[in-house]
């Protein structure tokens, strides 16, 4: 039975983000995710995780600045520093919330750019490095180019390429569902070839990249083939309710009972 993370980025808006907590907790979560923890102090994440008995399942490393519309760093060949900076900042707050898994976002550059490739490579060794010494894995998410534009990582198999020359322990595959179709389709052989890759696992449907239960991917099939490939990580939910949280949470209710 997968674990469900609720994406408190994604869901549960009609609250402010540190009560996002309560509410995932209220509604049945035993775990949650979000891009970023960082407007908040590491300690009262830690506290809101630890007063409702949430597991962190991930959070991602700081993207630059996102309102200006960067996404990510770890490509950008001058932008060195920043992922060194924004890697230990990562670090306090995962030694305060626990989590296991970050994301490192790549950034936006041309994915044939061969000084990008450099600097993403050197930037995920970097972070995999310090990463390691605190027993997390680090991800890296092949993003669909329709949701966002020019970035840098586009792709599955250069990414399992990519994460097999790296042939780092710790440097896994975020297999987000949702950009999977959007991408390549092909989502249940593509699960189980990457399956040994993957270190997380995220859904939506798209092409609304709403609530599982409908869009053009069969989710209960997907579950499934989840539990049949021994996926034992989190599965985050991670879209955009096509109304308030509550209402679309129905589709949950067959997998409840397990660990979320
Ligand atoms: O957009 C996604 O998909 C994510 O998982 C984010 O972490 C990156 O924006
Ligand atoms: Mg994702």
């Amino acid at each position: 039975m997968p674990v469900f993370a609720a994406n408190l980025t994604m869901m549960f808006n009609e609250w402010g983000f540190l009560d996002r907590f309560d509410a995932a907790a209220e509604a049945g979560f035993t775990a949650v995710e979000f891009l970023f923890p960082y407007d908040h102090p590491p300690e009262i994440v830690a506290e809101r995780l630890r007063r409702n008995g949430l597991t962190q399942a991930l959070f991602n490393m700081p993207p630059g600045d996102w309102a200006a519309g960067e996404r990510g760093l770890a490509a950008l060949p001058e932008r060195f520093a920043e992922v060194q900076a924004g890697v230990a900042k990562a670090l306090d707050y995962a030694a305060a919330t626990g989590v296991k898994r970050i994301h490192i976002m790549a950034g936006l550059a041309a994915s044939d750019d061969a000084a990008a490739m450099a600097a993403y490579r050197r930037s995920v060794e970097h972070a995999a490095g310090r990463l390691a010494e605190a027993g997390i894995d680090l991800l890296l998410e092949p993003i669909n180019g329709r949701d966002m534009p020019g970035y840098f990582l586009n792709d599955f198999d250069r990414t399992a390429a990519l994460i097999g020359e790296i042939g780092l322990g710790n440097v896994k595959l975020q297999f987000d569902i949702y950009h999977r179709q959007i991408i390549h389709g092909d989502v249940a052989k593509g699960l189980e070839r990457l399956m040994p890759l993957t270190g997380h696992v995220q859904i939506a449907n798209p092409p609304g990249r709403h609530e599982p239960d409908d869009g053009e991917l069969n989710y209960p099939f997907l579950f499934a083939e989840l539990d049949r490939l021994g996926y034992q990580g989190f599965v985050g939910c991670e879209y955009r309710p096509r109304g308030a949280t509550l209402d679309g949470l129905g589709w949950i209710a067959p997998y409840r009972g397990a660990r979320s």
